[in-house]
């Protein structure tokens, strides 16, 4: 029996956590783009009278100022009907704005997520007209649940609520002119605005500023979704933060890291603190290495200029697979709430010891023929130097130095143009002492248990369990307990996106990544960065389409791990 229906139009949205459940930690000052505060003792009878959870949260902000935004929030005053979310994509006419971002926004209008009074509005340099936007933003639209009839329809309702400004990026004229539109939409409704920078990072600061200056809303939020990279390592990431912070509190910037919006990770927490089997399990007490893997079966095309200037580590490890690591790693969090989540995450990240030279293996695509197809190596990519030495893929050994993980090796594998695409979490346990059935046809020290949660394709938990064969005798083999999602739930799995763009319009900011989880994040992987650089390591080469450098399988073995993607089990499930 499912305990909830995940449709925002019903009691799905109800479950989400009510906007008076979230942290709200406001600057006593702040800059220009959070708008009015007024002093939190006009509210203090307000506050008495909350839940003894919202409480304990407003009274340890008490000294803190209070926006009027928040208050309204609070007070139940920023209701469906007299306030307006306008959504400005900035970089519209850009590859994830038309490949996710816009087809994002319309499954949340498909699926009555978004408020009564929207607007979206595209901003770029291109010069494109209302109707030219919507026809190209209507090429990318999918009617994800097409069983029903009314798609087409919606999609000419959602297609009339998107909006076109052609600007510059370091114009306070054009975003003044924004504004202007953004106002005539808002009828004289409280304006809340949400930037989505969807530009390459050199230009964010423009962006933020000119927003900031000519186009935040006056009398309600003003929140920026920031897409990575969030710099190229500890310097740049901390110059960035200093620099987003001279326009907006912290509380306004929404850092996406997707991957904390797909469903099998957001489920990793469920799955630890909601059922009483796995937590106990969970430490260097059972668990003997954990593996996160990340593999794509093409390479960079079409990218390749992009991904030079930063290589697979930091485009999938310093952020995915490490955000990943840390819910799998944090302690149970005082609460839900986001700061509980991210202050637990903080902890695992500064519990890390920085990557040493001789736990990384990186290695780069060359190019492979097979089946009369060529496969181009990296370097064929007309945006990458020839003797670039950009690792395309890479395994490490991490260690989170505490009390709980102590000796117990995370390893991560990352690589593009691989022989699959596949992301997982491996969880493989301790053998069992004693050994009671060696003699029946298993090595138990070999066959221990492995939790396998499936990221993509094909969502699933499996947990490979050694079990007798039936018949009269006693022989056992491996089998999986299997939860295969699409088995299981005939529901689509939302994008990533449409997860973290609602939340970021409701202000839950659990999934975002705070400035100082990116710092720890940053100090785990600058020093190897830099020492790769200066030393000018060079990747081992593997063909297009293997499964990777033959070094990942040392670098595993030192810590007598086997990949657990590499077994033949895993091929039959
Ligand atoms: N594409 C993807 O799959 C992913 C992208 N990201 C990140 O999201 C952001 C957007 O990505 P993506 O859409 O691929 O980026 P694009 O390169 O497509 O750029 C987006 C828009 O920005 C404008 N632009 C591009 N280059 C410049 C420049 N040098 N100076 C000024 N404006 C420029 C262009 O619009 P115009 O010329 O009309 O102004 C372009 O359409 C980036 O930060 C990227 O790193 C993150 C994860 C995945
Ligand atoms: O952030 C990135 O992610 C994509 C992979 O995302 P997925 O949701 O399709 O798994 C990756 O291809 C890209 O290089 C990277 O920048």
């Amino acid at each position: 029996m499912a305990l909830s229906s995940p449709k925002c139009s019903s009691s799905w949205f109800a479950l989400r956590p009510s906007p008076a459940h979230r942290s709200r930690r406001v600057a006593a000052s702040s800059p220009s783009l959070s708008g009015p505060h007024l002093p939190r003792r006009f509210f203090s009878k307000w506050i008495s009278s909350q839940s003894p959870r919202n409480r304990r949260w407003n009274v340890a902000s008490m000294h803190d100022a209070i926006s009027v935004e928040e208050y309204r929030d609070l007070a139940g005053l920023n209701t469906r009907e007299n306030s307006t979310v306008s959504i400005t994509v900035v970089g519209a006419s850009g590859d994830l704005a038309k490949k996710k971002i816009f087809p994002a926004l319309f499954a949340l209008y498909y699926e009555d997520c978004l408020p009564e009074h929207f607007t979206i509005f595209g901003y770029a340099r291109s010069k494109m007209t209302d109707a030219e936007l919507r026809s190209m933003v209507s090429r990318t639209l999918t009617c994800r649940i097409d069983k029903r009839e009314n798609c087409s329809e919606k999609m000419e309702q959602f297609l009339g609520r998107c909006f076109y400004h052609s600007g510059q990026y370091d114009s306070e004229e054009n975003f003044a002119e924004l504004d202007k539109k953004l106002k005539e939409h808002e009828s004289g409704r409280l304006s809340n605005r949400l930037f989505y920078l969807s530009i390459p990072p050199n230009i964010f600061m423009d962006a933020v500023k000119c927003a900031s200056k000519s186009a935040s809303s006056s009398n309600g939020w003003t929140r920026v979704i920031v897409e990575k990279p969030f710099g190229q390592d500890s310097e740049s990431s901390a110059a960035l933060t200093q620099g987003l912070k001279q326009y907006l509190v912290e509380d306004q910037i929404f850092r996406i890291d997707h991957y904390l919006g797909k469903e099998l990770v957001e489920n990793l927490s469920v799955l630890r603190f909601s059922n009483l089997v796995f937590e106990p399990l969970w430490s260097r007490q059972y668990i003997r290495n954990v593996q996160l893997i990340f593999s794509e079966d093409f390479g960079t095309e079409g990218r390749g200029g992009y991904f030079d200037n930063y290589g697979i580590i930091r485009d999938i490890m310093q952020n995915h697979l490490l955000q990943i690591l840390a819910l799998f790693a944090m302690e149970t969090p005082v609460s839900l709430d986001a700061e509980d989540i991210r202050n637990e995450k903080v902890k695992v990240l500064r519990s890390m010891k920085p990557l040493q030279l001789e736990d990384i293996v990186i290695g780069q695509y060359k190019s492979h023929t097979k089946g009369g197809i060529t496969y181009p190596a990296y370097t064929d990519d007309m945006t990458v130097p020839r003797d670039s030495r950009t690792p395309t893929f890479a395994a490490a050994a991490l260690f989170v130095d505490n009390a709980r993980w102590d000796g117990v090796p995370f390893l991560m594998k990352a690589g593009k143009a691989l022989h699959t695409r596949r992301t997982e979490i491996r969880v493989q346990f301790r053998h069992v002492p004693g050994n009671l059935y060696r003699s029946f046809g298993t090595d138990l020290d070999r066959a221990t248990n492995e939790l396998v949660i499936r990221v993509q394709p094909d969502e699933a938990i499996y947990l490979k369990i050694n079990n007798k064969i039936p018949g009269l005798g006693m022989r056992l083999d491996r089998s999986h307990l299997n939860l295969l999602y699409a088995t299981r739930y005939s529901k689509e799995i939302p994008d990533a996106y449409e997860r973290l763009l609602l939340d970021a319009i409701e202000g839950e900011r659990r999934l975002f990544i705070r400035s100082d989880e990116l710092e720890a994040a940053w100090a785990l992987f600058t020093p190897l960065l830099k020492e790769l650089e200066e030393k000018s390591i060079s990747p081992e080469l593997y063909p297009y389409g293997s499964r990777g450098p033959v070094g990942a399988h040392y670098l595993a073995a030192k810590y007598k791990v086997q990949w657990g993607d590499l077994s033949s089990e895993h091929y039959k499930i």
